[in-house]
C-alpha cells in the first residue's frame, strides 16, 4: 500500500475480515471469550435499508451499489460470450442481507466427499452438530434440527395454488413430496424453508451480531476495506485498511481470519503476496508465500431459467401489474407480514436426477411464480412461471484472480460455466426435464407455453447452447481457497493457510466442492466449526 503511513487502531487477539454470513458468526463466537479482543472489519455499511428486510426486496438490492459490490464476470464462452452481473453483498451481513433466504444444507454425501478427500472432521456426522448449533428451527428439536441457535429457519408464509400444482406434477413424474430438505438427502419436492422471522429477512447481522454488540471486547468497523494482510517472516501480523479516506492499520496477536467470501478472500490473499507466483509477479506484488491454488477451483451453480407462460392462475407478474395491484400487495404485507412481499423469490424446490445415471439428486429446481427478462428488469405483465434448474455438482472449474495491483479494482471472475461435456449434457437434460414437468397431466389446465428457451430447440447441442443463452448464476461461488493437503490446497482441514502462520480462512472459499444445494447454511456451519478450532488454538 503506497502513500502516507497508516494510523494504528490498536492491537487485537483476533481480526476478522468481512462481516458477511461467516464473519458475523465468527465475531459472535470469538468474542464470547471475554479475554479475547476481537476486531470485525466490513467494507460495506449498515444494512438499515427497507429492501434488505422486506423479502421481495431481493429483486431490488441486486445492482444497488449501497449494498452490492456490483461485480461482473468476464465474458464466458459457455454462455455464448455473455458476461453476467455477479452480485455480492457489500453490507453488514454480506450476502445474507441480499440473498434468496433459502435454508438448505445439501446432501450428506457432499460432506462425506470432503472427508474422503482427506479432510478429517468434515464428514456429515462431523458437521451436523454445527448446523444444529446455530439453528432455531420452526419445528421441534430432533436429531437433525436445533431450536436454541440464533439463525431462524421458518416456513414460508404463503402458498401459491399454481405451485402446489407443480408439486403434484412432480409427483406424477415419480418425485415424492417431502416436508424437510435438510436431513441429509434432499431428493423430493417442497416449499423451501427460509431465514426469516415472521415474514422479515433474518440475516447474519440480526442473528449473530445484534445479541453481542454490547460486548466490550468486540469492535465492529463498517466502511473498512482491508487492502492487505501484513506478513512478516511467514507470519501474519496485521492488516492495512482504508476507512472513509483514512489509511489505518491493526495488529493481531493470535490470528487473522479471512471471511471476505469466495471472491473477496482470494483477492485479498493475492494483494498480500499469497497466491500463484506468476500472477503476483505480473502485477509487481512480492511473493510472501507461493500457493498456486489461490483463486483457482471456482465453482458455482448455473441456473437455467426456463420460462412458461400460463393461463388460469395468478402469479406475481399479474398481481403487481398496475398501481391497484401493488397497493393490495403492500397492504397485505403491512397488515399481516404475508402475501407476495413476504415471499422468498424462489418458493418451491424440487431435487431430482437429470438422468438415471445419477445415484442421488443432481439437479435442483427453483420454481418462481414470476418472470422477468433479467434481474433488475421489471416483471413481465402476463402470468408466467420461471422454472429454473441448476446442476448441483458441476464439473466445470473456473477462477477468480486480481487484474491489477490496485486493491480497489474488481477481480477477474471466470466461472467457466458449461466447459465440460458432462455439464453440457446435464444442461440439455435439465431443459428436457423441465419440459416434461410442465407437460404433465396435472398442469394441462394452465396450458403452459414455453417462452424460454423455446419449443423448437431439441438436440443436445442446441439445448446446451440455448442454456448458455438463458442461464445465469444462482450466486453460489465457492472453492477459491479450498481446504486439503495437496499442492493446490490453500488451507488445511483446520482452515489455517498453508505456510503462513496465524492466518486462516473461514468462508465459502474453503469448500473443496460445492454442496448439492444453496450455500448459506453450509457457510454458517463452516464458521461455527472454524470458531471452535480457532478458540482451541488460542487456548493451546
Ligand atoms: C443474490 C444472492 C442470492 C443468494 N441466495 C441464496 C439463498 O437463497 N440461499 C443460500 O443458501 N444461499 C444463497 N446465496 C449464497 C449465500 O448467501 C452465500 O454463499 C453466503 O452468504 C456466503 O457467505 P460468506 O461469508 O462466504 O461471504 P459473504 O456473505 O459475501 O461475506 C463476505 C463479506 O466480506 C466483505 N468483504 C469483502 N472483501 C472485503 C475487504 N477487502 N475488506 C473488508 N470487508 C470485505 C463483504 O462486503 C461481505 O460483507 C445467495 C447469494 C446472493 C448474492
Amino acid at each position: 500500500m503506497g502513500g502516507p503511513v497508516a494510523t494504528s487502531v490498536g492491537q487485537f487477539d483476533y481480526i476478522i475480515v468481512g462481516a458477511g454470513t461467516a464473519g458475523c458468526v465468527l465475531a459472535n463466537r470469538l468474542s464470547a471469550d471475554p479475554n479475547a479482543r476481537v476486531l470485525l472489519l466490513e467494507a460495506g455499511g449498515s444494512d438499515n435499508r427497507l429492501w434488505v428486510h422486506i423479502p421481495v426486496g431481493y429483486l431490488y438490492t441486486m445492482g444497488d451499489p449501497r449494498v452490492d459490490w456490483c461485480l461482473k464476470t468476464q465474458a464466458e464462452p459457455g454462455l455464448n460470450g455473455r458476461a453476467l452481473n455477479y452480485p455480492r453483498g457489500k453490507v453488514l451481513g454480506g450476502c445474507s442481507s441480499i440473498n434468496g433466504m433459502i435454508y438448505m444444507r445439501g446432501q450428506a454425501a457432499d460432506y462425506d466427499g470432503w472427508r474422503q478427500m482427506g479432510n478429517a472432521g468434515w464428514g456429515w456426522d462431523d458437521v451436523l452438530p454445527y448446523f444444529i448449533k446455530s439453528e432455531r428451527h420452526y419445528g421441534p428439536a430432533d436429531a437433525y434440527h436445533g431450536v436454541t441457535g440464533e439463525l431462524r429457519v421458518e416456513q414460508q408464509r404463503l402458498h401459491w395454488p399454481v405451485l402446489d400444482a407443480v408439486r403434484e406434477a412432480a409427483a406424477e413424474l415419480g418425485i415424492p413430496p417431502v416436508d424437510d430438505f435438510n436431513r441429509g438427502d434432499n431428493e423430493g419436492s417442497g416449499y423451501f424453508a427460509v431465514n426469516q422471522r415472521r415474514g422479515v429477512r433474518w440475516n447474519a447481522r440480526k442473528a449473530f451480531l445484534d445479541p453481542v454488540r454490547q460486548r466490550r471486547n468486540l469492535r465492529i468497523e463498517t466502511g473498512a476495506e482491508v487492502e492487505r494482510i501484513v506478513v512478516t517472516e511467514g507470519r501474519a501480523t496485521g492488516i492495512e485498511f482504508g476507512n472513509r479516506g483514512r489509511r489505518l492499520q491493526a495488529d493481531a496477536t493470535r490470528e487473522i481470519v479471512l471471511a471476505a467470501g469466495a471472491i473477496g478472500t482470494p483477492k485479498l490473499l493475492e494483494h498480500s503476496g499469497i497466491g500463484r507466483g506468476d500472477i503476483l509477479s505480473a502485477h509487481g506484488i512480492a511473493v510472501e508465500r507461493e500457493l498456486p491454488g489461490v483463486g483457482e477451483n471456482l465453482q458455482d451453480h448455473l441456473q437455467i431459467r426456463t420460462v412458461f407462460g400460463i393461463t388460469g392462475a395468478r402469479t406475481l407478474n399479474d398481481m403487481t401489474a398496475g398501481w391497484l395491484g401493488k397497493l393490495r400487495v403492500a397492504a397485505e404485507y403491512a397488515l399481516r407480514r404475508s402475501g407476495p412481499m413476504a415471499m422468498a423469490p424462489s418458493q418451491l424446490g424440487i431435487f431430482t436426477r437429470s438422468s438415471p445415471a445419477y445415484a442421488s439428486a443432481n439437479i435442483e429446481y427453483h420454481v418462481q411464480p414470476l418472470s422477468l427478462e433479467a434481474f433488475g428488469e421489471p416483471l413481465h405483465r402476463f402470468p408466467a412461471l420461471t422454472v429454473s434448474v441448476c446442476n448441483l455438482r458441476p464439473e466445470s472449474r473456473g477462477s477468480c484472480h486480481i487484474g491489477s495491483a490496485a486493491p480497489g479494482d474488481a477481480p477477474l471472475i471466470r466461472p467457466n460455466y458449461l466447459s465440460t461435456e458432462a455439464d453440457r449434457l446435464v444442461a440439455a437434460d435439465s431443459i428436457r426435464h423441465a419440459r416434461k414437468l410442465m407437460a404433465t397431466r396435472r398442469l394441462a389446465e394452465y396450458r403452459p407455453q414455453e417462452l424460454k428457451p423455446g419449443p423448437a430447440i431439441s438436440t443436445d447441442d442446441q439445448l446446451a447452447r440455448a442454456a448458455g443463452d438463458i442461464a445465469t448464476t444462482i450466486f453460489h461461488p465457492v472453492g477459491t481457497a479450498r481446504m486439503g493437503h495437496d499442492p493446490m490446497a490453500v488451507v488445511s482441514s483446520d482452515l489455517t493457510v498453508h505456510g503462513v502462520s496465524r492466518l486462516s480462512v473461514a468462508d465459502a472459499s474453503v469448500m473443496p466442492t460445492i454442496p448439492s444445494g444453496n450455500t448459506n447454511a453450509a457457510v454458517t456451519m463452516i464458521a461455527e466449526k472454524a470458531a471452535e478450532m480457532i478458540l482451541a488454538r488460542g487456548r493451546a
